[in-house]
């Protein structure tokens, strides 16, 4: 029996990281439904009968379509991948201006098909945009979900692994913050199997743990430099939240959620631990951070809220 029935997905924004997504879907048996839209409407003719083309491999049937937004009428997740993405050089940050006034209009368009469902952000700044959606749309925190550290937690996670020649499903290591350039890695926290991965570091190298932190943060950058975007990662990290959506997992994932007092922060979009359910946010988990990661989170929010400012003028 397929689990994820009566479950549809419009994904706006086909390009590297939407297809990415899509395929992902399709790959892992994801939702019963998905309508695709993109300004290129000639690339998502070309993908809906290149992912219709694997349904027969598919671990379960899934309908695919090019998309209008009267889809967004009766979808349950619409997934944002729309926009411009970072050139080398750029930082995430530096797409604020230019995404929020294409979510403006994106936004609009699906809110006028009275769509009630949850939002996933993943365009750039992913903390800021999905800031601007909650404001946008109108809808309630809990259903406006960034994708946040997902990838940055997965990343870490990787990282980690290595060194101490683990499955990265098996360390538990995540990253807060904004997805971005002051991000942090919970190391008080990290640990696989209950042994601290940051003592494991500290005894190797004392530097081991600020090199991977660096490595983990940087690594956008390294593979923009190298092929010019990254899509596999995060569509991994947006297949991962969709299906802790559809089967109401109540998985714990790191992604950008609402703060209003947890952490002591407020009024601000933020990549944190929280409960994912078919109700979108359930709850943020609130873990303990030492005391430089708690200047460090606290850094992060002042930089997010710096850059959330202007969106309220532009909205
Ligand atoms: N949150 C995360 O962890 C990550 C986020 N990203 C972000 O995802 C976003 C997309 O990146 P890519 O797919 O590489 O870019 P891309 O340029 O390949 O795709 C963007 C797509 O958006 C479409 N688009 C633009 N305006 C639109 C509109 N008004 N309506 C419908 N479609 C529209 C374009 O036609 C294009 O197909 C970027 O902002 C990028 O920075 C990328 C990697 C990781
Ligand atoms: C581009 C981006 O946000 C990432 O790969 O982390």
């Amino acid at each position: 029996m397929n689990k994820f029935k009566g479950n549809k997905v419009v994904l706006i924004g086909n390009g590297m990281v939407g297809s990415s997504y899509a395929f992902s879907l399709v790959n892992q048996g994801i939702a019963d439904e998905l309508s695709i839209i993109d300004l290129d409407t000639n690339k998502v003719k070309g993908d809906v009968a290149d992912l219709n083309h694997c349904v027969a491999y598919s671990p379960s049937p899934i309908r695919i379509n090019a998309g209008t937004y009267e889809d967004c009428k009766d979808a349950d997740l619409i997934v944002i991948c729309a926009g411009a993405a970072q050139k080398p050089g750029e930082t995430r940050l530096d797409l604020v201006a230019k995404n929020t006034n294409i979510f403006k209009g994106i936004v609009d368009e699906v809110m006028k098909t009275g769509f009630d469902g949850i939002f996933l952000i993943a365009t750039n700044p992913v903390d800021v945009l999905s800031y601007a959606v909650m404001k946008l749309s109108g809808l309630p925190k809990e259903r406006v979900i960034g994708s946040g550290t997902i990838l940055d937690s997965a990343r870490l996670q990787y990282n980690i692994s290595e060194i101490f020649n683990v499955a990265p499903s098996s360390v538990d290591a995540n990253m807060l913050g904004e997805h971005g350039d002051s991000s942090l890695a919970h190391w008080s926290h990290a640990n696989v199997a209950g042994k601290s991965v940051k003592e494991v570091l500290d005894n190797k190298d004392p530097n081991a743990a600020e090199e991977m932190f660096v490595k983990t943060r940087d690594a956008a950058y390294e593979i923009i430099e190298a092929k010019g975007s990254t899509y596999y990662g995060v569509a991994m990290g947006l297949a991962r939240i969709t299906k802790a959506i559809f089967s109401d997992e109540n998985a714990v994932l790191t992604v950008s959620g609402y703060l209003e007092g947890e952490y002591g922060h407020d009024g601000v979009y933020t990549g944190i631990p929280a409960v994912i359910n078919r109700n979108g946010i359930r709850e943020i988990i609130e873990v303990a951070l030492d005391e430089d990661e708690q200047k460090k989170f606290a850094h992060s929010v002042d930089v997010l809220k710096g850059f959330q400012a202007p969106i309220d003028e532009i909205l």
